[in-house]
């Protein structure tokens, strides 16, 4: 793409990135304005804020359409014209329901950390944390292995943006006694300070070893257009980063077999092994973690589908769909 194309196509107007009104989807959008900045030198970018009604709704996801409700409105401006770029956590860019017609993620950055940390007010591990306590969360992956390592817990369903849910944290008459957040989102609102436990992503393969295998698409940013978008498509396209986008793709093949929704007990996290191959591991659990299947392969790095079509061949086969049906599609 030469610099005149570029020009004539922002001429009249400017790169437009749609942003929700949060703390990390602002910085996410910033990051994503700088790197294109970086990208096409001269151009201009603006940041347009939508107001997404589910920011605001404090009960179950389900009853406004699951996860895809965070996009609704994000993904219209797109289609409609309104915006140019959408960038979206891929960890929430759901699985069981296409992508608007069109569109298509043109860059995954490069992966960030993966790891959850359990955040307390004062500290204590999850080890140590008194009978009863209450874990805040609303991930069913999340408390289904909190559930398995510490049955004597509870978890209780937490909402909101991650900022809103470390006040909820703190509040005086607060129920929780600890969290489970993404380290990155953490690092990416600057929330450092805060008491945190990262808790190991690996999993042992019994249940009284405290691990927190990570969802699909944990810490990668896409960057979404329209694909008919031709300059913007190729400009986004100069972020990607290769072999990130070889872990989306199996991971979210993985996820499309499962039919996996907003309320799924699942987790998946492909990587690259020092040989150059790619590995896959994936996971289903009940609600209460009692009960799982795993499955882990080894794959060609230039077929990442393949190699998610198998983990999920093999999970379903384990009796995945079962466990994904306990825990309910509502
Ligand atoms: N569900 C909310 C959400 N979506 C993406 C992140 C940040 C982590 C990531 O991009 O993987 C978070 C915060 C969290 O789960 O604690």
């Amino acid at each position: 793409m030469t610099n005149v194309v570029f020009a004539e196509r922002f001429a009249e107007s400017p790169l437009r990135i749609g942003v929700r009104t949060s703390v990390m989807a602002t910085i996410l959008a910033e990051r994503v304005a700088t790197l294109l900045g970086k990208a096409a030198p001269g151009i201009r970018i603006e940041l347009v804020k939508i107001q997404v009604t589910s920011d605001h709704w404090g009960g179950d996801l389900s009853v406004i359409g699951g996860k895809a409700a965070f996009s609704k409105q994000i993904d219209e401006a797109l289609v409609g014209g309104q915006i140019d770029v959408a960038v979206h956590c891929m960890k929430d860019v759901p699985g069981d329901v296409p992508l608007p017609e069109g569109t298509a993620f043109g860059a995954y950055l490069e992966r960030e950390d993966v790891h959850d940390v359990l955040v307390t007010r004062d500290g204590t591990p999850l080890a140590d944390l008194p009978p009863g306590s209450v874990i805040g969360t609303s991930a069913v992956r999340r408390a289904a292995q909190i559930t398995a390592y510490r049955p004597d817990l509870r978890t209780k369903r937490i909402r909101g943006n991650v900022d809103a849910r470390l006040d909820k944290l703190h509040a005086k008459d607060s129920p929780y006694a600890g969290l489970v957040l993404a380290r990155v989102g953490l690092q990416r609102i600057g929330a450092v300070d805060e008491h945190q436990e990262v808790l190991p992503v690996e999993f042992q393969g019994d249940k009284s070893t405290l691990s927190m295998v990570p969802p699909v698409g944990a810490g990668v940013v896409g960057v979404h257009a329209r694909v008919a978008d031709a300059p913007v498509m190729q400009l986004v396209n100069q972020l990607n980063h290769p072999s990130t986008a070889a872990h989306i793709l199996a991971e979210r093949t993985m996820l499309h077999m499962l039919r996996g929704h907003c309320n799924s007990p699942i987790a998946g996290y492909a990587t690259t092994t020092p040989d150059g191959q790619m590995a896959m591991f994936g996971m289903v659990f009940n609600q209460d973690g009692s009960a799982f299947v795993r499955s882990h392969a080894w794959g060609d790095l230039g077929d990442p589908a393949i190699l998610g079509a198998r983990v999920a061949a093999d999970l379903l086969h384990q009796g995945a769909m079962k466990l994904i049906d306990a825990t309910g599609r509502s």
